[in-house]
């Protein structure tokens, strides 16, 4: 058996082989593959069907994330719309009530089209959850800590609960917020499948858009594949090579980042009348549950001011952080949510579900960390907010 070493190594070492031993990965930016003979077929015939420079980022993957099977494709979205595609028509499945505003707009399509039957709860809440779920609960959607509101999950009871219940349900769990680098569900938790949109951290540089699925469930990695060559949405040549480029560095940028929200969520704590919602703080409710879960609190927080015209304004005022949607990339990003990235969620649904409309998000980089203090300081002054000296 191949040895193996702690993820920080894996992610350099890259482990391929080549013919002439090239320290990069080869980049096969071709759609179609000759054959030799119509008796001796090679390995590949089709880029949409499988092509080398995607087969070594997928192996890659598979050591990075403790997973038997890893499969890339075009953006997180198309990982999720692999995952739904395995469901039948009428098939009852649970989501979280704070997930990604994309993945509420798929999910409720589907459900308006009739197509499933969705609930979405706060699964925070475990003792909720496991009155929800039942025999007939066919895949439960998870995320944790969520996008925006920084709520935390416990993946593992509510993964042992369901598949006590119903061994075939399937949990799956995006894995965006943390990466591979700080939590692992497929191989600690217990979940079926864990996806991530990899335009985020895994790539770092807002240059590819990318999802990746992951599963141990010989099974389940056969219906993806199944799906992902019918429907084509496979990751390209270019963009696995890219993918490969920008996965080498994740533990340092995830290192840096982390070390900088940290810093920036202990500096918030200090401004008077802000509430801020980050899993670096002691004071979260589930920190002790996500430190059990995570080896970090990531690099993504969120805090209200008390009214959308301040959050607006000091948003607007800043200069390094950038009014940008998305998180992962190095630099430092600054939004809206409920007018940006979750502007997909109705705005009743919003009340409904708690989701501050002033709610500000930050998604910080590598940059110096004083540099982003001091201009969120300024920022905050802009919006009238007092804030004391640093
Ligand atoms: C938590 C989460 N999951 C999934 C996605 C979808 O990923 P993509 O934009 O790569 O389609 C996003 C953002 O878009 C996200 O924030
Ligand atoms: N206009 C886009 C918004 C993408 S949001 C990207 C990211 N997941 C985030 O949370 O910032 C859309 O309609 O999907």
């Amino acid at each position: 058996m191949e040895e193996s070493f702690d993820i920080e190594t894996e992610l350099v070492r890259l482990g391929f082989d080549d013919q002439y031993n090239s320290c990069n990965p080869p980049l096969y930016q071709t759609a179609t593959f000759r054959q030799d003979s119509l008796s001796n077929m090679g390995a590949y015939d089709y880029t949409r069907s499988g092509n080398p420079t995607r087969t070594t980022l997928q192996n890659y993957l598979g050591r990075i994330m403790g997973a038997k099977a890893t499969f890339a494709v075009s953006s997180g979205m198309s990982a999720l719309d692999v995952i739904v595609r395995l469901l039948d028509p009428g098939d009852e499945v649970i989501a979280g009530d704070d997930l990604y505003g994309g993945t509420h707009r798929l999910l409720t399509f589907l459900k308006n089209k009739k197509q499933l039957i969705v609930n979405h709860y706060d699964t925070t809440d475990t003792e909720l959850m496991k009155q929800k779920i039942t025999k007939n609960t066919r895949m439960i959607f998870l995320e944790s800590p969520t996008n925006p509101l920084i709520k935390v999950v416990d993946v593992r009871s509510i993964t042992a609960y369901a598949h006590e219940i119903n061994p075939n349900c399937i949990v799956v769990f995006d894995n965006t917020m943390m990466s591979p680098v700080l939590m692992s569900p497929l191989a600690d938790l217990g979940v079926d499948i864990q996806y991530e949109s990899a335009t985020k951290y895994l790539n770092g540089h807002h240059d590819i858009m990318s999802g990746v699925l992951a599963t141990n469930s010989e099974k389940l990695a056969q219906d993806l594949y199944f799906v992902i060559n019918s429907t084509g949405c496979g990751l390209a040549p270019f963009d696995c090579w890219l993918l490969l480029r920008g996965l080498k560095t994740l533990a340092l940028r995830i290192e840096r980042q982390q070390e900088n929200a940290i810093k920036i969520a202990q500096f918030l704590i200090t401004v008077p009348g802000l509430k801020v919602r980050s899993v670096a703080l002691p004071d979260h409710p589930q920190y002790e549950l996500h430190k059990s879960m995570a080896k970090g609190p990531g690099a993504v927080l969120s805090f209200e001011t008390g009214s959308v015209e301040t959050s607006s304004k000091i948003i607007e005022a800043c200069k390094i952080w950038s009014i940008t949607v998305s998180f992962g990339c190095v630099n430092s990003l600054i939004s809206l949510p409920c007018q940006m990235s979750h502007a997909s969620i109705d705005p009743d649904t919003r009340a409904e579900r708690d989701l501050p409309e002033d709610l500000v998000r930050l998604c910080v980089g590598i940059e110096n960390v004083n540099d982003l203090i001091k201009d969120l300081a300024a920022a905050l002054r802009v919006g009238g907010i007092s804030v004391p000296a640093q």
